[in-house]
């Protein structure tokens, strides 16, 4: 008999892993300075809620990204819970040194599927990044450090339009290559649509193992769900996700934020998949960082549990 509630779809995996990257691609992107001890409850509020995965910062250039500036104050505020895990996005053996000052376990390298995003974005050329991961990467596995690989505009670049999914799948492959043990698929300007979706996992599955590629949706067009469930179809078993729906890259004009954490669970708990994550406690916290930061929460599933009374 078919699970009523997963019906007819096939290829779901029965546990997902969510990624929450609010407290980092969330809040790189706001105009004013959120306060470290803001960013501190809101870590502690989704440690509380069972996220695995909090991504709590980035040791970038503070004159590329003011807001990421306080990363280590940060990390030495939160209530760290052991099994979880507290990335940082690091560019550089600069920011590498920043990290294990502050006794970080895992560090994210981020790259581009487009040579004028990763311009942009890092200052230099694709192959120019990857002479700098080496470095980055070598040091990291050797103080037993994890470091995952994203790849920005696997579905569009903001300069240059489309993006070739063998030119996402060429870099996913490098950074499984360095040693990540982990790549997540940044549709960073949120253009992408289901069937793309589907065939750029399909693609980079031929590459890397479907099992060590994670989806990064940011919701420009609406389109984040629908891609994600595509991608669920395929296989994916990671989902990259940003409370209250929180971020925007700096990098990336027009952008807007992440697919909200608390809309993927609704629709993963509707198809009876596993995340181990707090609904409840995640939409909460969503409510909560949207009246700090003085905006409408971006979550529907957090807008009509409010309005719900939830
Ligand atoms: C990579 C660089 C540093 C190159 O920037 P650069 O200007 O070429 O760097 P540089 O090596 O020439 O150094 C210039 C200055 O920056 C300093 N510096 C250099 N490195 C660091 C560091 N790590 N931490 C602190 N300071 C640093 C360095 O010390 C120097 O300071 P000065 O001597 O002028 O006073 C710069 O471009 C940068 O920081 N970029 C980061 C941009 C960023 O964070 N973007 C957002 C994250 S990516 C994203 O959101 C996409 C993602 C991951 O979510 C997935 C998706 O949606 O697609």
């Amino acid at each position: 008999m078919a699970n009523p509630k997963t019906g007819s779809f096939t290829g779901l995996k029965s546990q997902i892993k969510i990624v929450e990257v609010g407290p980092r691609d969330g809040l790189q992107n706001e105009k004013g300075i959120v306060p470290a001890a803001v960013k501190i409850e809101l870590i502690d509020r989704l440690t509380e809620a069972g996220l695995p995965v909090i991504e709590s910062g980035a040791f970038v250039s503070p004159k590329w990204v003011p807001q990421m500036a306080d990363t280590a104050e940060v990390l030495a505020g939160i209530h760290r819970r052991a099994g979880i895990s507290y990335p940082v996005l690091v560019p550089n053996s600069k920011g590498l040194e920043a990290a294990i000052a502050s006794g970080v376990d895992e560090i994210a390298i981020f790259g581009a599927a487009s040579e004028s995003f990763s311009r942009k974005n890092i200052n230099c050329s694709i192959d120019e990044s990857f002479e700098r991961f080496k470095p980055v990467v070598e040091t990291a596995l050797g103080h037993g450090m994890r470091v995952r690989g994203y790849v920005s505009c696997v579905l569009g670049c903001p300069y240059e339009g489309p993006v070739d999914s063998a030119a996402v799948m060429d870099v996913a492959e490098r950074l499984m290559r360095l040693g990540c043990y982990e790549v997540s698929l940044g549709d960073t300007i949120g253009v992408g649509t289901p069937g793309q979706a589907r065939d750029l996992i399909d693609t980079v599955a031929q590459a890397v193992p479907i099992d060590r590629l994670a989806v990064h949706f940011h919701d420009t067009y609406g389109q984040a769900l629908a891609n994600i469930l595509a991608t669920l179809e395929a296989g994916i078993a990671v989902i990259d996700s940003s409370v209250a729906g929180l971020g925007g890259c700096p990098y990336a004009k027009g952008a807007s934020g992440n697919v909200a954490t608390e809309d993927v669970l609704y629709m993963l708990n509707g198809l009876g998949i596993e995340t181990d994550v707090d609904l409840d406690r995640v939409a909460a916290a969503g409510a909560w960082i949207s009246e700090r930061l003085e905006r409408p929460n971006a979550s529907r599933v957090g807008r009509a549990m409010a309005a719900a009374g939830g």
